[in-house]
């Protein structure tokens, strides 16, 4: 990947189209998605981690078009749900999810356990409450068919899950996604301070790294 290039981003994930586009042109590359290519068959997103999910994306692209595809595949991991919702985080709230209802149906499963006396950690001065420890995960995969080879990283950001949304940036999860280290949502972060710190960021550093000192 260098400078000049288009990138092919296997994802239906707008966000995420918007958070590698910005990211990307920076590089001076510009990002396609599945959005671009309507036509390739949906990838079953069976795997057990984030990393063989995102191989898998990458792989199915890769192989349809002929050419390197990056795939990245992402979710929350909830410290008082055992990491629930985890890979299964685009659906949680069944086939039909949407952000929204991946939201409620969060808050619900924290509140449960709220109601079985366990005590909230933390209330924000707004009167938020923070309901459990969580973080962000991202398995980025760049896969050649050309030699069939992935280079993959990964990227993770802790924070809490907060009992009501703040914020009208990125995506998924972020308006529940509470930062201490900037005393904001992750919704409330612009796009470049969510890049710096996000899973999706440091996993993307990583790989442009080690793809560098490859070379
Ligand atoms: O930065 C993020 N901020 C908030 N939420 C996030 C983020 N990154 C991932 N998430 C959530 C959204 C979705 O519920 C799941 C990703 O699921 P994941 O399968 O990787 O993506 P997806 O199905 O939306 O699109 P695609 O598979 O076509 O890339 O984790
Ligand atoms: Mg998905």
């Amino acid at each position: 990947m260098r400078s000049g290039d288009t990138v092919v981003v296997a994802t239906k994930n707008a966000g995420k189209v918007r958070e590698f586009a910005h990211a990307f042109a920076k590089l001076g590359m510009d990002v396609v998605s599945m959005f671009d290519y309507p036509n390739l068959p949906d990838v079953e997103e069976d795997g057990l981690t984030f990393a063989e999910n995102a191989r898998k994306k990458a792989k199915a692209v890769g192989d349809a078009l002929g050419q390197p595809v990056l795939a990245d595949d992402s979710g929350l991991e909830v410290v008082r749900l055992q990491g629930e919702p985890g890979v299964y985080s685009a659906r949680y709230s069944g086939e039909s999810a949407t952000d929204a209802s991946n939201n409620a149906k969060l808050l619900e499963e924290l509140k449960k356990l709220d109601a079985g006396g366990v005590e909230r950690f933390q209330t924000l001065e707004d009167g938020t409450e923070l309901l459990s420890e969580a973080r962000f995960v991202c398995a980025l995969a760049l896969y050649d068919p050309k030699d069939g080879t992935f280079a993959e990283a990964e990227g993770y950001v802790a924070g809490d899950i907060m009992s009501k949304p703040r914020g009208e940036g990125g995506f998924g999860y972020d308006p529940l996604f509470w930062l201490v280290s900037h005393h904001r949502s992750m919704a409330e972060l612009t796009k470049d301070e969510k890049q710096a710190i996000s899973h999706r960021g440091r996993a993307l550093a990583r790989l442009l790294e080690q793809l560098k000192s490859a070379e």
